[in-house]
């Protein structure tokens, strides 16, 4: 947990993304990575230099049973809200989506980033880490041909409200380790696409380099926080 945390510290510093009195809306789903983005900002905001404030939004994408979220929420004083949406059977029955992850990621971002506005929210952390980063990285350049990730830290003008992502430097290990060490109750994923994605692809390709080219994982993030060097072919300033 300390190396969690201090990982986590690291990034709200670098990125500016907790201030005095923020309202923070943490979107739990269940999975290890937001129990322990919620189990961090929890310690974090013991000895925070800024007060601030935590709820957690669950989105219920259809009949499944979040129980155990309601009684860690109650354990650890979180307010707790559990929303009941079809996003399942808007995304796989009415819609019959081929690809339906980011129909799904954008009803998801949709109806959490509404339901934290209403809640007096200004805030909404999500559990991306460093893994999510890289491999979000490589997919926009291998499957859409552009040089893109998600931002740590994202103001969306429309709802007044700014996105954070504080496990940022945290790997996907430590994340799996602390599910283990405290015996999070991860709520299985109810997406019957769950481990067949484009994203699961990028994983395996992730970890194969990795292990073949020792480092390139690094590199990859390193490319990332190193705009200064951001070299890309432009017509109107070569020529
Ligand atoms: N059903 C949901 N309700 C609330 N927040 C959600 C929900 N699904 C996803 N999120 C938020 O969006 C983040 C990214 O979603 P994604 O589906 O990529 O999750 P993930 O990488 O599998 O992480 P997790 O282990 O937390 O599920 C999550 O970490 C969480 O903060």
């Amino acid at each position: 947990m300390q190396k969690l945390l201090s990982k986590t510290r690291q990034a709200i510093k670098d990125f500016n993304m907790i201030e005095e009195n923020d309202k923070i809306a943490v979107g739990l789903s269940g999975g290890k990575d937001s129990l322990a983005l919620l189990h961090i900002l929890k310690s974090y905001q013991r000895f925070s230099p800024e007060k601030f404030e935590l709820i957690a939004i669950t989105l219920n994408p259809g009949g499944v049973d979040n129980s155990p979220l309601h009684k860690l929420c109650k354990d650890l004083s979180i307010p707790y809200h559990e929303i009941q949406t079809d996003i399942k059977e808007i995304v796989f029955d009415i819609r019959k989506e081929k690809n339906p992850c980011s129909l799904c990621a954008n009803l998801r971002r949709g109806a959490l980033n509404d339901t934290a506005k209403k809640l007096g929210c200004n805030k909404v952390a999500l559990g991306h880490h460093r893994d999510d980063a890289i491999e979000t990285f490589l997919m926009s350049i291998l499957y859409e041909g552009r040089v893109s990730c998600f931002s740590p830290r994202t103001h969306m003008d429309r709802q007044d409200l700014t996105i954070i992502r504080p496990m940022i430097y945290v790997e996907e290990y430590m994340t799996k380790k602390a599910a283990k060490d405290y015996n999070y109750p991860i709520i299985e994923n109810p997406c019957p696409v769950d481990g067949k994605t484009n994203r699961q692809n990028i994983k395996e390709l992730v970890s194969k380099l990795n292990d073949d080219m020792p480092g390139s994982k690094k590199n990859l993030f390193g490319a990332l926080n190193n705009a200064d060097n951001f070299f890309i072919w432009d017509k109107e300033k070569i020529k």
